[in-house]
């Protein structure tokens, strides 16, 4: 039974309902959030505009600090030798954005900050006592004074012609970080794994968040949560259109201990070198 659960956020069942399915299926969706859907749109509209420019090449992505903008086939899933057919823009605390965006996106980074912080408030309080006693620090502590989260906005344009064979617009891949937020996807595609292998479409209405967790927090809960396989498949030939969608990928401060193995730092380089993303 793969029940990912649809959390109301005002119901007083909400935080062990969102732990249960956490756990269960490493996703959650929730109605009823905290997140203005007003912001939500203007966000959509103006990222909409920017991907569309011809100036967005004025904003490639640095090297080095990774913000930036990301173009077409940037990157691919751990494992897949194939680019996946998507174009991003990465956003962190204090660095540059370009102009028609920055005020929303940042007031969206905030709001998705303290969200993951009570979300992180739920999972630390359900969790059960035996695993929560190998988190190093509470898990919403893990995040305070971080400045390594990830707000992701992703454009997955309509499929060109004789695109290369296997190509889709995201790979099946486990996200890195503690967990992420989805500002859900203005079109259907993103699909989970159950640990049988089948897919499962990620129930997401316009205005949705979902959640999910991430190796991060896989890693120091001992796998009590998993970090569930997803992908975002193409779209049927008959509705070829472009897909938005805004992960906020949660990450600690680097020195946070995962585990006797790991700090959030030594974590994140590893798996970056394995995506593509850093040399
Ligand atoms: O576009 C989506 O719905 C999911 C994107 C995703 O999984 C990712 O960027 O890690
Ligand atoms: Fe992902």
């Amino acid at each position: 039974m793969f029940d990912i659960a649809s959390v109301d956020c005002t119901e007083s069942t909400a935080p062990a309902e969102f732990v249960r399915s956490m756990h269960e299926t490493g996703f959650a969706v929730l109605r009823n959030h905290p997140i203005d859907p007003a912001l939500i749109d203007r966000l959509y509209k103006e990222w909409a505009a920017f991907f569309a420019s011809e100036s967005k090449m004025d904003h490639l992505f640095s090297p080095e600090t990774q913000d930036g903008y990301f173009p077409f086939r940037s990157e691919n899933a751990k494992d897949s030798p194939i680019k996946d057919l998507k174009e991003f823009y990465h956003v962190y605390p204090n660095r540059p954005l370009p102009a028609g965006v920055k005020e929303a996106t940042e007031a969206m980074y905030a709001a998705l900050t303290q969200l993951g912080a009570d979300l992180l408030g739920w999972l630390q309080q359900h969790t059960p006592d035996a695993v929560k006693a190998k988190f190093s620090v509470a898990l919403p502590d893990m995040m305070v004074g971080s400045t390594q989260s990830l707000f992701r906005v992703l454009h997955y344009p309509p499929l060109a012609d004789g695109f290369e064979p296997g190509a889709v617009r995201a790979a099946a891949h486990e996200d890195i970080n503690l967990i992420t937020l989805l500002v859900t996807g203005s079109e259907p595609g993103l699909q989970a794994k159950d640990t049988a292998g089948n897919w499962h479409d990620v129930p997401c209405d316009a205005g949705m968040i979902a959640v999910n967790g991430g190796d991060m927090l896989k890693e120091a809960s001992g796998g009590y949560f998993p970090a569930t396989t997803h992908r975002v498949v193409n779209p049927p030939p008959e509705h070829n259109v472009s897909r938005y969608s805004m992960p906020m990928f949660l990450h600690p401060r680097p020195d946070v201990r995962l585990s006797d193995a790991y700090t959030a730092g030594e974590y994140l380089d590893q798996r970056l070198r394995e995506i593509g993303l850093k040399k």
